[in-house]
């Protein structure tokens, strides 16, 4: 019987952001849910020194049903051993959680699933999720990775807004919004969060659904972050082959400084919409529904990256047109 692919939800945030609290409320709250969470040896939490082994690979299931894999060894062999004890019914669960380490980049991590045949097949990624600590907010997002992080997420929560008043709040969600146009912002509060929050986000799906953040920005200051977000309209129809010369010349060129980007697309004399979306320099596309009678043909692409060549891709984008 063929399997259903599992959902992976990839957690990422800065050395502590409160990756291990969330974590800790998946794997002992009563949600009914079966859940795997694969956790790295680099955390010191509670659950982890109560379950690391000398074992390379440590799976206990817990109490609410729930499975807990740490890790010393490598990702892909820990994702193949829970598919293994899986399959001869050792443990069960429906859905997996990977916690990434404070000072990781999460897409490697997001990589490992369109690489490997077998992990391709058996599970499916369904979002990245990453913490961004209100209270330290201004000094991880000084570094780079701590940006990539914000930027490379489908949904971003903030923890310890306790700590912070709603003007260093709203200047937060400001700058989060600005590095990442895509990704909806909540509050997570001592870990706690509606799960649907996390779970099904289907961020890597060829779906039309851009989610652009309705947040009004202020001009960006001279000190701007390195990694930032540029959303281009057009409503003019694009020109098929212009537009993939222009996307495979920017894939090219700056395809590992394009975090995600994703787009709905008008092209000239076809009724349905182009979807788009993508990874670094992997991508898909797909015909979506047709147009609506009323609706207008906008196209509307979004790009996450680091350093964005902005001038290249909006003169690239605006010569897709047809003319
Ligand atoms: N005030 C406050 N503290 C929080 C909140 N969430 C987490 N913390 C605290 O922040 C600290 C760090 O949380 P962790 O969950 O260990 O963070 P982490 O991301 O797993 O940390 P690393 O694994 O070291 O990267 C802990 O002392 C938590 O209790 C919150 O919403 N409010």
């Amino acid at each position: 019987m063929p399997h259903l692919p599992i959902p992976v939800t990839v957690l990422s945030g800065f050395l502590g952001a409160g990756k291990t609290t969330l974590l800790r409320y998946l794997l002992e709250a009563e949600h009914g849910l079966r859940i795997a969470v694969i956790e790295n040896e680099f955390a010191e939490s509670g659950i982890d020194s109560q379950l690391l082994g000398e074992q390379p690979v440590e799976v206990v299931t817990l109490a609410n049903g729930c499975v807990c894999c740490s890790i010393h060894g490598d990702l892909e062999r820990a994702l193949l051993i829970l598919l293994e004890r899986l399959d001869n019914g050792e443990i069960a669960f429906d859905r997996l959680v990977i916690e990434c380490t404070g000072l990781a980049d999460p897409a490697p991590v997001a990589q490992t699933f369109f690489v490997d045949e077998e992990l391709r097949e058996r599970y499916i990624l369904d979002g990245v999720i990453t913490l961004v600590d209100a209270a330290h907010a201004d000094i991880h997002l000084q570094q780079a990775i701590a940006q990539a992080q914000v930027g490379f997420a489908d949904r971003l929560l903030v923890s310890k807004r306790d700590l912070v008043d709603a003007a260093q709040f709203d200047a937060l969600c400001e700058r989060l919004t600005r590095i990442n146009r895509r990704a909806p912002i909540r509050v997570v509060e001592h870990g706690c969060i509606d799960l649907s929050e996390l779970l099904d986000v289907r961020g890597f799906n060829l779906n039309a659904d851009l989610a652009l953040s309705p947040r009004p920005l202020t001009p960006a200051n001279p000190a701007a972050d390195r990694i930032s977000s540029l959303v281009l309209r057009s409503e003019q129809p694009l020109d098929i082959d212009r537009l993939s010369e222009f996307m495979n010349q920017l894939l090219e060129q700056h395809g590992r400084a394009l975090l995600r980007y994703k787009g709905v697309l008008s092209i000239a004399g076809e009724p349905r919409r182009l979807v788009f979306q993508g990874v670094l320099k992997l991508y898909g596309f797909d015909w979506d529904r047709e147009w609506g009678v009323d609706e207008p043909h906008e196209s509307v692409v979004v790009f996450i990256g680091d350093e964005l060549p902005e001038e290249e891709i909006r003169a690239g984008f605006a010569a897709a047109a047809a003319q």
